[in-house]
């Protein structure tokens, strides 16, 4: 028998059809629009209502070739002939199901923890449903959403196994792309399919909703192909692209709002005009879908977070995914408090960063690691191995990490730049991180604009930018900057060196980032 196609995997629940619609009308659009597998779930059918769903979901799906799995019942199974059954953990084990059911039958367990994977494993099962990612109106949780990040390592426990991988709770076109993108492991696992009920069921368009759905799934993996099939680039490269970054910046001058911490909000906007790009800060979620319209890049920094903020950061990176800019998140002081640590948990699974910048405290905080400490927003110590260290939070995270310091790494997943410019000075005044943040931001702003991709491609997060060089050229642009700040006239310390800084930044020229830059690429291992 042919190898299931996994892509789009229909749940059915009948109690979500909006009024007039009937399952099998429902069912059959949906099949229409691309839906690759069917599960007939009846949580409230008796055996005989159940059954005769299944028997004509069954025959339907016969008629357009599609196989279908029946959740739980594992009679049903048997006397319809389905293809497959579906086993929640508390339902009938997966060896004595198999016992039971003819050969060849799929055998598929939802799974919410590592652990439950590797059990799946074990006993044999053909697929894992891993979920729930969001919490669903469709199904009462009993355990709590794992979120996008949560998957990776689910995957990677599926490593060197044939075991298909869906992922199932609350999955819509409007979140796809981030799910497919961010759920990837840093083993490069990638799921095979998405598990999907309201948005195709509850669609007065259920052949829209699947189709829509479907083009995405096909997009994200398009586009994954292309930056994987990526080389690394020279020194040069990196280099030459991040000059050009800071010439469109200066030509487009992108517009970058910015929730950033109320101690460093105005040498924020002061350092973005500098470069020449176009600050605006603004906080209150009523205006997120509206600034998404206008910006080209969102900076999110938790300096000063309060719950309201949050509610702002959350909705703001939902919309400028939708509208294809990048996000770059600060996570300022986050091993501070459980507050910033589960805050910066629930914005990165609501929405994917481009870039991660920290200390290394902030860093480790974020991966989980206690090898740095911070003392509230600074640093304290560093890495035995940094570029260990941030070549695998960026696989991790899937984005650009910048790990901030004295020396300074950053690392797409692939290759690590270190860059040792900078003055001393900049770690002894208050918001050079943020003030980073904002040229890291404004940078990845102009790259993303220099992409010519206007295409609607319903499976990317961006244009395809270059924020590897943006946020190089950002470091370098500020520490250079710095170097030559301190060199001026009239700077004695702390209080002099803020302005001459934002002098010098605009200032800056290409010619100054080629001259100075004391740079070093090094290669994937
Ligand atoms: N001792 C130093 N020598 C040279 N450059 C430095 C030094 N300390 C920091 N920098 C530079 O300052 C920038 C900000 O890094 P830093 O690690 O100080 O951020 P941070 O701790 O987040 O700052 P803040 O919390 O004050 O915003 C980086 O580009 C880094 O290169
Ligand atoms: C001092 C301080 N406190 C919260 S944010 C901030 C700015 C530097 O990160």
């Amino acid at each position: 028998m042919d190898p299931i196609d996994f892509t789009l995997y229909l749940v059915t629940d009948r109690s979500l059809l909006p009024a007039g619609k009937d399952h099998l009308e429902t069912l059959e659009q949906a099949i229409k629009g691309g839906v690759t597998v069917v599960q007939i779930r009846e949580k409230n059918a008796d055996t005989a209502e159940f059954l005769q769903i299944a028997q004509q979901s069954k025959a339907l799906c016969d008629r357009y070739k599609i196989p279908l799995i029946v959740n739980d019942r594992i009679d049903i199974a048997l006397a319809i002939g389905a293809r497959g059954v579906h086993l929640g953990q508390t339902d009938m084990p997966i060896n004595v199901a198999r016992k039971l059911l003819p050969e060849g039958t799929i055998i598929g367990i939802s799974c919410n923890t590592v652990e439950e994977v590797l059990r799946a494993k074990e006993a044999g099962a053909d697929y894992v449903g891993l979920g729930a990612v969001w919490s669903t109106q469709t199904k009462k949780l009993t355990s709590p959403p794992i979120g996008v990040r949560g998957l990776g390592v689910m995957l990677e426990a599926l490593d060197s196994s044939n075991i298909s991988a869906v992922a199932i709770g609350g999955i819509k076109s409007s979140n796809l792309a981030h799910l497919l993108h961010g759920s990837t492991s840093q083993t490069e696992h990638r799921l095979d399919g998405v598990a999907v009920v309201s948005d195709i069921v509850a669609s007065p368009n259920p052949e829209e909703a699947a189709q829509r759905l479907r083009s995405i799934f096909i997009s994200s993996r398009l586009v994954a192909g292309e930056l994987q099939s990526k080389s690394t680039p020279s020194r040069d490269d990196i280099l030459m692209k991040a000059c050009t970054i800071m010439d469109t910046t200066r030509k487009l001058s992108p517009l970058v709002h910015q929730m950033t911490n109320v101690v460093v909000a105005n040498q924020s906007a002061n350092i973005t005009l500098a470069l020449g790009a176009s600050p605006m800060m603004a906080t209150a979620p009523e205006e997120m879908g509206d600034l998404s319209k206008l910006s080209h890049a969102l900076l999110v920094n938790i300096g000063t977070l309060v719950s309201g903020s949050l509610q702002g950061m959350l909705k703001a990176g939902y919309f400028v995914n939708a509208a294809r800019n990048p996000i770059v998140l600060d996570p300022v002081g986050i091993g501070a408090s459980d507050f910033r640590k589960n805050s910066v948990s629930e914005l990165l699974n609501s929405w994917q960063a481009t870039v991660i910048k920290g200390n290394a405290g902030e860093l480790a905080a974020l991966a989980g690691s206690s090898e740095t400490v911070s003392k509230g927003v600074d640093s304290l110590g560093s890495f035995k191995d940094p570029v260990t260290f941030t070549r695998q939070l960026a696989r991790k995270e899937r984005c650009v990490v910048v790990l901030t310091g004295e020396t300074d790494y950053i690392s797409d997943g692939k290759c690590v730049v270190i860059l040792k410019n900078g003055d001393p000075l900049l770690g002894k005044i208050t918001g050079s991180g943020c003030m980073l943040g904002s040229c890291i931001a404004s940078y990845c702003a102009a790259a993303n604009l220099l992409e010519s991709n206007d295409e609607y491609s319903g499976g990317s997060l961006d244009r395809g930018g270059n924020f590897l060089a943006a946020a190089v050229g950002a470091v370098l642009t500020l520490t250079i900057a710095s170097e030559l700040a301190t060199k001026r006239e009239g700077v004695r310390g702390i209080g002099s060196f803020l302005p001459a800084l934002i002098d010098n930044v605009a200032a800056l020229q290409p010619e100054d980032i080629r001259r100075f830059a004391k740079m070093k690429v090094v290669d994937s291992n």
